[in-house]
């Protein structure tokens, strides 16, 4: 293995999803952490496993059946944590357990109320005690960059000690700058005796906007393995964007002289996913997944990247898979044209998931001269990206107007029957969605209603992305159409889908527990 390699760790599943709002469940974990491998990141953090039975739930299965990345999973530096994180793990083909605890004076006096020396007894006791399980144990020392550094560099020392194969250092608060982050790096490699026996880590957070800049500052004094989330996800301003350093690596090999093993092709895939996924919406000047990242709108730079493409762009699209395909499709292209364009993109479908995605394409065709690469994505998310799906939108039909009250009359399949009824609301959308919670038997809280239009002109497909509230969880729900109330009762069907899922998941969890006792 070259030393030059810098080893990636994705926390998506785990920090990202931290961030206010996102709520994943078993499958869609299940879905991104394929997506992640695909990707070809060096560990997965699949979550946190003593935190919920849904998220042991998904480290689980993740650990089951994801393979090629090692599988991790967080725990606080506590018996109880480790021991429900390695049950968790430990269908895993390379398991780590990684557990962490926090270092700085302010964390120890106010959150753990304990001592310095009583925090060194529990970090190398949490390292020891997993090692027994695992091989592979990584230490986190929270709030690493604000910790005094002799206590933190013996911290460190003690936790190699015991058997710390790489070792967290992360700038928890996102408190530190790229030259001061360098040499406090730089200064645990010189002043820890024994710090060669570990991967040197770090985590950064991104609350002055210096995550990325951090980590390379990072790489630069020694550091080996990444930490970060795709679209930079994560608590507060979120974690550093692992997309960003994945690709500064590598436009500026001549200068860092590093390697990561990652698949680049997947970065956009992998980007798009998790944001539908999560519901997050990359912001269009994001770089290197946002909408506008290659896009040149003045003229001066047309004329550029026509003569010549390197004058404005420093990375090529295609190297992070942003296609550029030569088929047009509209009303009059067939199954082929279709299946093809969807392997151009990069997707891979059954039959059954090519059948739903056609015919979805040409409801869409009908209403739409062109349909554009984003359209196509945008159905397929909608189609094949969606869980399993109890309830079915069958038809929907709705009046509103500036004297009339809004009305809806809606028609949701459910195991195929059809089911149909009507009612009111402030706006059609509002009288939609009631008719829908009747129908289902569910009672959505609406949090948040996001509108997006995939492409421009007056056929646009809308996107609609809610958060409903069912049984006190939230759910991100996610539908399209070109028309707007139709995209949102799809959005909102979607979340009650998801909703159902794990009604369904837990009833039968609960029924086995029984059948066990
Ligand atoms: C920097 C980070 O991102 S760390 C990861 C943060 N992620 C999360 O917290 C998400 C998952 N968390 C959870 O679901 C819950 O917080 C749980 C299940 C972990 C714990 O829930 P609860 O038992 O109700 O405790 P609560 O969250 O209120 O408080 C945390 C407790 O853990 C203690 N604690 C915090 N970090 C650690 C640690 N690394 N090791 C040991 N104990 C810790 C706190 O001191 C507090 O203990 P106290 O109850 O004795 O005061
Ligand atoms: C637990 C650690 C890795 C963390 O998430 C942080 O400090 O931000």
């Amino acid at each position: 293995m070259s030393n030059n390699r810098i080893y990636i760790f994705d926390t998506t599943l785990r920090d990202g999803e931290q961030s206010p709002g996102v709520s994943l469940n078993v499958q869609e974990k299940l879905e991104i952490a394929q997506q992640l491998a695909r990707l070809g990141v060096d560990v997965i953090e699949a979550g946190f496993p003593i935190a919920s039975p849904g998220d042991f739930q998904a480290v689980k299965t993740i650990a089951e059946r994801v393979k090629g990345p090692v599988i991790a999973g967080l725990c606080r530096a506590t018996r109880e944590d480790i021991d429900a994180g390695w049950e968790a793990l430990k269908g895993a083909e390379s398991p780590r357990i990684h557990t962490f605890i926090a270092t700085s004076d302010i964390h120890l006096k106010y959150k753990l109320q304990r001592s310095r020396e009583e925090v060194l007894e529990q970090a190398v006791a949490a390292v020891k005690y997993a090692k027994q399980f695992c091989s592979d144990v990584e230490f986190s020392a929270e709030d690493a960059s604000r910790s005094d550094l002799d206590y933190l560099c013996t911290v460190v020392e003690k936790v190699i000690d015991a058997g710390a194969t790489v070792v967290n250092l992360p700038d928890t608060v996102g408190y530190a700058i790229p030259d001061e982050f360098g040499r406090f790096i730089k200064a645990i490699m010189e002043r820890v005796p024994n710090i060669h026996r570990a991967r040197l880590s770090v985590h950064c957070h991104n609350d002055l906007g210096l995550a990325v800049a951090n980590s390379l500052a990072a790489i630069l004094n020694g550091a080996t393995q990444i930490e970060g989330a795709i679209n930079g996800i994560g608590e507060r301003a979120g974690n550093a964007s692992l997309e960003e350093i994945i690709m500064a690596l590598y436009t500026k090999k001549a200068f860092y002289q590093k390697e990561v093993a990652v698949n680049y092709q997947e970065i956009y895939r992998t980007s798009r996913l998790v944001s539908s996924l999560t519901g997050m919406v990359v912001q269009p000047n994001k770089a290197i997944v946002g909408k506008n990242a290659f896009a040149h709108e003045a003229g001066i730079h047309q004329d550029g990247v026509l003569k010549e493409r390197t004058t404005y762009e420093i990375m090529k699209p295609e190297l992070i898979g942003i296609y550029k395909s030569n088929l047009v499709l509209g009303k009059h292209s067939g199954r082929h044209a279709f299946s093809e364009k969807l392997k151009e993109m990069g997707f891979e479908l059954s039959g059954e998931e090519l059948d739903k995605a056609f015919r979805r394409f040409k409801e869409l065709a009908d209403k739409k001269k062109e349909v554009t690469d984003d359209d196509i994505e945008a159905l397929i998310k909608d189609e094949v990206w969606a869980i399993p799906e109890r309830f079915r939108l069958n038809y929907l039909y709705f009046a509103s107007g500036t004297r009339l009250i809004p009305t809806a009359t809606v028609g949701v399949a459910i195991e195929g029957v059809v089911f149909e009824d009507a009612g009111t609301g402030d706006g059609p959308v509002d009288a939609a969605f009631h008719v829908v919670d009747k129908i289902t038997g569910l009672q959505g809280e609406l949090l948040e209603y996001k509108l997006n239009a995939v492409t421009g002109g007056k056929d646009a497909l809308g996107e609609v992305i809610v958060r409903v509230r069912v049984n006190g969880r939230t759910y991100v729900g996610r539908g399209v159409s070109t028309d707007i109330v139709e995209a949102s009762v799809r959005a909102y069907i979607n979340a009650l889908n998801k909703a159902d899922f794990d009604r369904i998941r837990n009833n039968n969890n609960s029924s086995s527990d029984q059948r066990g006792q």
